[in-house]
């Protein structure tokens, strides 16, 4: 590494730039580039299914301005736009837009494949920066104008041929921003001229960071410069088309649509030349989450991203923004308690306020159950919310501090991710299993009316069963489970002390079963105890029976 080998990127003097106090107000026009610039950047190609399906998916999501290849480069290009117009695929309000180098033979041949088209956007471009110039072309600044004032002409000139078709022009100075702004802006003054715009029939110039060089300050900068100097501003729609060499295209664009911009051309998910164009997605996502509307439908982000998939043959990444598999899911504990607490405070009618969820993920299709997943970094939050979102069971703090102890155990012992079956499974052989030893059988209770004799007490008589004997325990106390514990103790002279006792209802009718959830002190020890019945009076008691067997078990393995 040899950092002396590069240059710092040259900054604009601009110290009356504005856009920093701009606010994106709403939506730039869209042009989606994916079946050209996209596809131009395929180890494979789209073949001319694949590129049927994206663009049904363009139009779908709502895209007007969508650039569907190079005809003049390549058959399937050429294939694909007529059958885009001899098989009438273009909706009324939208326009399809083809990318030329300013050379005739590539003019005309574009021209062809447009014929009958009811409406298109001829796209030309030449490179004006000074490593292209004098590298590539071999030309001085004029000859790089001659180019452009040409390949304008040309596109003009094979237009007036085709009458029948309403079109617009764009022209592109390839390599924009690492041009001099002065010197791009002479190149698109020349071919404003030759193209004569009007307000009522503008003309596009799309600025591109065909290689992103600078940080996006400097992009906004170079659009302010241009929209301030431009011939004809408002005959000119103003369009940016921003790389992703460092990782700021979707900043760029944003920054430059705040210096003035009109139209921003990218791609779904950012496919594009090296590390990809502007992703359309995050930029219009973004927008969406200001509260802003987007102008573009993602509410199915999963038809987005399979498609993208299916097309490109690139994987989404789990940690794509908004879209990626991963990005509503939290793992860590403190992330699943904030956001369990959030969810349960969010009204519908109020702005969306919920920590570390920056926006619903019903909107863009994606459910609550992904939200919150449990591996080893997981709290209790996580597992309660999911086996209450799951499985309705709503634990009570301290229970939910006991089943997370089991969870992450599990998790740490088989390195891997827990789903809400897991839980619900560890849940049960944790803390319902079955025990050996005592086994209750029935449960005969008397409640005394304390209305008499305030020391009147309640009785209880249960038949229980131990090593296949049935036994008849007896016992007083302030309510069944007081009673119960002292029969307990009267049987086998344990002390039982309830500490925490939590009852929910599994399911919805009058036949659902009631779980106990204890925490017991018996002779000093901690033991928590679960148990279910039908009967709400008995599921305690059953409760009691499991911790002094597990108490008993425990106490026979120590010895
Ligand atoms: C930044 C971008 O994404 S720009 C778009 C890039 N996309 C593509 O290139 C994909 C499709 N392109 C192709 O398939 C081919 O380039 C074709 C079919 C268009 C042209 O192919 P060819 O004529 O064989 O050659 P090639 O592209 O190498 O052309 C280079 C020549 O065109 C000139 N040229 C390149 N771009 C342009 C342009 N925009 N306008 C005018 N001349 C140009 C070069 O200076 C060079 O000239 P030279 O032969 O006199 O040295
Ligand atoms: C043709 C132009 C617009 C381009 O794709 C680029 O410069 O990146
Ligand atoms: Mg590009």
């Amino acid at each position: 590494m040899n950092h002396q080998k590069y240059r710092r990127f040259p900054t604009i003097n601009r110290p009356h730039r504005q856009w920093p106090n701009n606010q994106i107000e709403k939506a730039p026009l869209w042009c989606a580039v994916d079946l050209r610039d996209g596809n131009q950047a395929l180890m494979e190609p789209m073949n001319l299914g694949q590129k049927q399906i994206l663009w049904q998916l363009l139009v779908d999501m709502g895209f007007k301005h969508i650039e569907v290849g190079f005809p003049s480069a390549s058959q399937p290009d050429y294939d694909f736009v007529r059958w885009l117009i001899e098989e009438n695929q273009i909706p009324s309000d939208v326009t399809i837009q083809v990318l030329t180098q300013a050379r005739d033979h590539l003019i005309e041949r574009t021209y062809e494949s447009l014929k009958g088209a009811p409406r298109a956007i001829v796209h030309v471009y030449n490179s004006t920066s000074p490593v292209q110039r004098e590298k590539v072309f071999n030309l001085d600044k004029q000859g790089i104008i001659d180019i452009a004032i040409a390949g304008a002409k040309k596109v003009a000139n094979e237009a007036l041929k085709h009458p029948e078709t309403d079109w617009q022009f764009q022209y592109s100075p390839e390599s924009f921003s690492s041009t001099e702004v002065e010197f791009a802006i002479n190149v698109c003054n020349a071919v404003i001229n030759v193209w004569q715009p009007t307000p009522n029939k503008p003309v596009i110039i799309n600025l591109p960071a065909t290689v992103e060089c600078a940080t996006p300050n400097v992009f906004a900068d170079q659009i302010e410069t241009f929209c301030e100097h431009v011939n004809q501003r408002e005959s000119i729609i103003v369009s940016v088309h921003t790389h992703n060499d460092r990782g700021c295209a979707v900043a760029a664009a944003e920054l430059a649509v705040m210096a003035g911009a009109d139209r921003v051309e990218g791609t779904l998910m950012g496919n594009g030349e090296r590390t990809g164009n502007m992703d359309l997605v995050t930029m219009a996502m973004n927008l969406y989450s200001q509260g802003i509307d987007p102008e573009v439908d993602l509410t199915d982000a999963h038809r987005i991203t399979q498609t993208v998939e299916q097309c490109t043959a690139i994987p989404t990444h789990a940690r794509h923004p908004w879209v990626g598999d991963l990005v509503y899911t939290a793992f860590s504990g403190s992330h699943q308690d904030a956001i369990r607490k959030c969810l349960n405070q969010q009204a519908d009618d109020e702005y969306w306020d919920v920590a570390y969820l920056p926006i619903d993920p019903k909107d863009i299709g994606r459910d609550y159950q992904s939200v919150i997943r449990v591996n080893s970094q997981s709290g209790k939050g996580g597992v309660a919310y999911i086996l209450e979102s799951q499985y309705g069971i709503r634990l009570p703090r301290w229970m939910q501090i006991e089943l997370s102890q089991a969870v992450q155990k599990h998790c740490e012992e088989n390195n891997k991710e827990v789903n809400g079956e897991n839980i619900h499974s560890i849940f049960n052989q944790h803390f319902l299993a079955e025990t050996a030893g005592v086994q209750l059988r029935s449960v005969k209770f008397e409640h005394s009316d304390h209305s008499n004799n305030a020391n009147q007490q309640d009785a209880i008589y249960c038949t229980v069963k131990h090593d296949n004997i049935d036994t008849i325990i007896q016992g007083l106390g302030n309510g069944s489970i007081d009673a119960f514990c002292h029969a307990v103790k009267t049987e086998w002279g344990h002390t039982i002390d309830v500490q925490y006792y939590d009852m929910v209802t599994l399911g919805e009718h009058s036949d659902a079963s009631a779980l106990a959830m204890m925490q017991l002190n018996i002779d000093g020890q901690k033991v928590v105890a679960c148990a279910t019945d039908t009967d709400s009076s008995h599921a305690p008691l059953k409760a009691i029976i499991q911790g002094l067997n597990r108490f008993n078990l425990r106490n026979q393995q120590a010895a």
